[in-house]
């Protein structure tokens, strides 16, 4: 299966976040955590391709060097549109993948988690909610059908909604996205990865 993950420039991404970090140094924390969630995609087997669809692509030159692709992001510039023209290039290359929807803000990311959503999606359009029950973290299509994301506030009710499987499994690092101070510090008690924990050393 392939993957598309969506970044905005690092300097704009990430806002509730603002403060956790020295100012200039804001941007660097953004790219760790992005640096930490790749490097886990990266290492599971599962996952064939990496589309990263950035605002601003030569923002991303360290992540490029993590085996993934980066792309700008289509004309119409929100986060549910570089979802679709990320599934859309995957797709005119392989019409018959799964293709998933993964967030960049999962520094405690496992490739046990991930591989374990995978088995359990069995094929079937799904999403893995976040800790706190309403946002999404991960979604995937069924094999060479719509991937239809509708990321964004209250997006677990949404794609539920929409008719994707909810997945059941614990999954920890694959729900810990991190958006706030508070989700910062859940995701230490998991453990980050290098680039995040280089940051707060
Ligand atoms: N390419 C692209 N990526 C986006 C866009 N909107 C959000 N993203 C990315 O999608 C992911 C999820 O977004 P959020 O978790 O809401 O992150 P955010 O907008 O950076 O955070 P806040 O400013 O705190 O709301 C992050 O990696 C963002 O960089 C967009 O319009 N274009
Ligand atoms: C855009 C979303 O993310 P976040 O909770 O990271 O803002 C979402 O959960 O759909």
């Amino acid at each position: 299966m392939d993957l598309v993950v969506p970044m905005k420039h690092p300097r704009d991404g990430k806002s509730r976040l603002r403060g956790a970090v020295e100012p200039d140094r804001h941007p660097a924390l953004v790219l760790a955590l992005a640096a930490d969630t790749l490097a886990a995609v990266t290492s599971t087997a599962r996952v064939r391709r990496v589309i990263l669809v950035a605002a601003d692509p030569a923002a991303l030159a360290e992540l490029a060097e993590m085996g993934v692709e980066v792309v700008a992001e289509p004309a119409e510039q929100t986060l549910n549109a570089a979802f679709r023209h990320g599934a859309d290039l995957l797709r005119k290359d392989d019409p018959h993948a799964v293709v998933g929807a993964l967030q960049a803000d999962l520094p405690a990311l496992r490739a046990i988690d991930l591989t374990e959503a995978i088995a359990e999606a069995g094929g079937k359009r799904a999403f893995v909610a976040d800790r706190q029950g309403t946002g999404t973290t991960l979604l995937l299509s069924a094999p060479g059908a719509p991937l239809d994301p509708r990321f964004g506030p209250g997006s677990a009710r949404l794609h539920q909604a929409s008719g994707a499987v909810p997945l059941r499994g614990r999954l920890p690092s694959l729900r810990s996205d991190v958006d706030t101070p508070e989700d910062l510090a859940h995701v230490k008690t998991l453990g980050v990865g290098k680039h995040t924990a280089e940051l707060f050393t």
